[in-house]
């Protein structure tokens, strides 16, 4: 127990000091971006000054919008440009003072702002006003995915009062009245940035979950102490219960499925292709990818992983008799297995080389696709009949200088470029920069995450080859899928 418990704390500390790193890095490129556009004294809103705040959002990790104001007006954003009439701000929670330049600080938290940048979807943000500018953070930006703890809150603390900014509601006032058990909980303050403090909590359940060895141990040494049985039940369903257990369990098991989302010719409207999406359900419930590939990310589970992909994937396909040989199915591999040069035994697996269908392995961009011996893998991959394509395209490491040495085919225009069209956003007005990269490569180019005629139109228009998203189909089951293809008169 004594071990356990160090262990413990070891991780609460560790997570809370993620939180608060984070804190202090929003802080810091609050202060850069504010001082930097203040100091421009712009007194009204012109394209000068929406290239500054849209040269200021390019570069931000945690800033997701800019706002410029008149007296107490919102005149223009970098997401909607000028705005045909202006709005009135709301009173921040609490006001204070930069110590820097001695100005005040308007803070706000907004649980469900509709940003003018995505109307679709409620946002939970930060809103810090200064000077003529505001700027919108994204509490998501918080969560990060290393951290192990179940419940944790951001909060600025003045003199008598306290504010709520991320995470869950309640969880420092709990912590501080002691309402958890010895050494589950923790609360760690920012020395940068005083007021600002976090507070974690990792239930001893959930822990032992994650950490079985310590967990045998410890019911070996409680129950020789004669601790009721009842515990003993209880830490072992919540073992069984763990997203990483279920994860392990459920890739023997065959928890997880793939669901097919067709990928369509923008030219002539048909069917071209579809990507392999993955779907996992067990006896507890439903997991969605994005808790389930981190995991797998962080268990070293994931060219077992891949390896049960292809295995399902190709073998379930190959049953489809509508499906016509040179169809295209792009299957998702993951950067690291190129690292550790596993992508190499791609070319022993005689599902994907002696399939009628294209394999594409879709690849997501990653720094270490540049290197000499990724470059050696991708070469191989290629003679061996493979077609490759970088993922989510503009949202990680983008070295566009080598992108003719990566034999590459194909490059997958990111969903958030596409959604921004709506909006007429930065990265919208980036997507013909992309398409001349694509022409002087001789790629070919997937737009991903369509939703609307508007949206497509443009796409075509841009030049875009190949489409993807819910305007077309949403991923489906093996059997919709075949369904959907009979129904396109495929
Ligand atoms: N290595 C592997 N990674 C995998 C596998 N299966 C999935 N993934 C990766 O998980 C991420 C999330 O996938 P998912 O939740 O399935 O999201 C995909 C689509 O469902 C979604 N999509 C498609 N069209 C739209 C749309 O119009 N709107 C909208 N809001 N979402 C849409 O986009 C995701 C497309 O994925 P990708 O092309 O790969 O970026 C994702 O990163 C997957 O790669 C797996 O088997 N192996």
């Amino acid at each position: 127990m004594y071990f356990a418990a160090q262990k413990l704390g070891r991780q609460l500390a560790r997570d809370s000091n993620y939180i608060v790193q984070h804190i202090d890095a929003a802080a810091a490129e609050r202060r850069q971006i504010l001082m930097r556009l203040n100091n421009l004294k712009s007194n009204q809103c012109n394209s000068n000054t929406l290239i500054e705040m849209r040269r200021a959002l390019f570069d931000a990790q945690y800033v997701i919008d800019i706002g410029f104001f008149t007296d107490d007006q919102l005149v223009c954003t970098t997401g909607a440009g000028k705005l045909a009439r202006t709005i009135t701000d709301n009173p921040p929670d609490y006001i204070r003072t930069d110590t820097q330049t001695n100005t005040p600080v308007r803070v706000r938290y907004e649980p469900q702002l509709y940003l003018l940048l995505f109307t679709s979807r409620a946002m939970e943000v930060i809103i810090v006003r200064q000077g003529n500018y505001n700027l919108i953070i994204d509490t998501r930006a918080f969560n990060d995915k290393v951290i192990e703890s179940t419940q944790w809150q951001v909060i600025y603390k003045s003199t008598d009062k306290m504010f709520h900014l991320a995470g869950k509601n309640g969880t420092y006032e709990q912590v501080k009245n002691s309402a958890f058990l010895p050494y589950e909980s923790i609360i760690k303050c920012s020395t940068n940035n005083p007021g600002y403090c976090t507070a974690a909590k990792l239930p001893w359940s959930q822990f032992f979950a994650d950490n079985q060895f310590l967990l045998i141990i410890s019911l070996i040494l409680i129950s020789l102490a004669g601790v009721s049985s009842g515990l003993l039940v209880d830490y072992s369903l919540a073992a069984r219960r763990s997203t990483i257990t279920r994860v392990r369990k459920g890739l023997k098991k065959g928890s997880f499925y793939w669901t097919y989302q067709p990928i369509i010719c923008l030219r002539t409207g048909k069917v071209v292709g579809c990507e392999a999406l993955a779907r996992f359900e067990d006896k507890y419930g439903v997991l969605f990818p994005d808790q389930f590939i981190p995991i797998i990310r962080k268990a070293n589970l994931t060219w077992r992983f891949t390896q049960v992909m292809i295995d399902k994937v190709i073998k379930e396909l190959s049953t489809l008799e509508v499906l016509p040989s040179k169809f295209k199915i792009s299957i998702n591999i993951f950067p690291c297995d190129v690292e550790t040069g596993n992508v190499a035994l791609l070319k022993d697996i005689p599902v994907l080389t002696d399939s009628r269908f294209i394999i594409c392995l879709e690849i997501t961009e990653d720094e270490y696709l540049d290197s000499t011996v990724a470059h050696a893998h991708f070469k191989a991959l290629v003679e061996a009949g493979f077609n490759l394509s970088i993922d989510d395209f503009g949202t990680g490491y983008s070295n566009l200088k080598n992108l003719q040495n990566l034999s590459f085919h194909q490059l997958k225009i990111d969903r958030t470029f596409v959604q921004d069209i709506t909006t007429e956003g930065l990265k919208a007005s980036m997507i013909p920069n992309i398409m001349e990269l694509v022409r002087k490569f001789n790629y070919t180019c997937v737009a991903e995450g369509i939703e609307t005629n508007e949206q497509e139109a443009i796409l075509k228009l841009a030049g875009v080859h190949y489409g993807q998203g819910w305007k077309y189909a949403k991923p489906m089951a093996l059997y919709d899928f075949k369904t959907y293809l009979i129904s396109q008169k495929f």
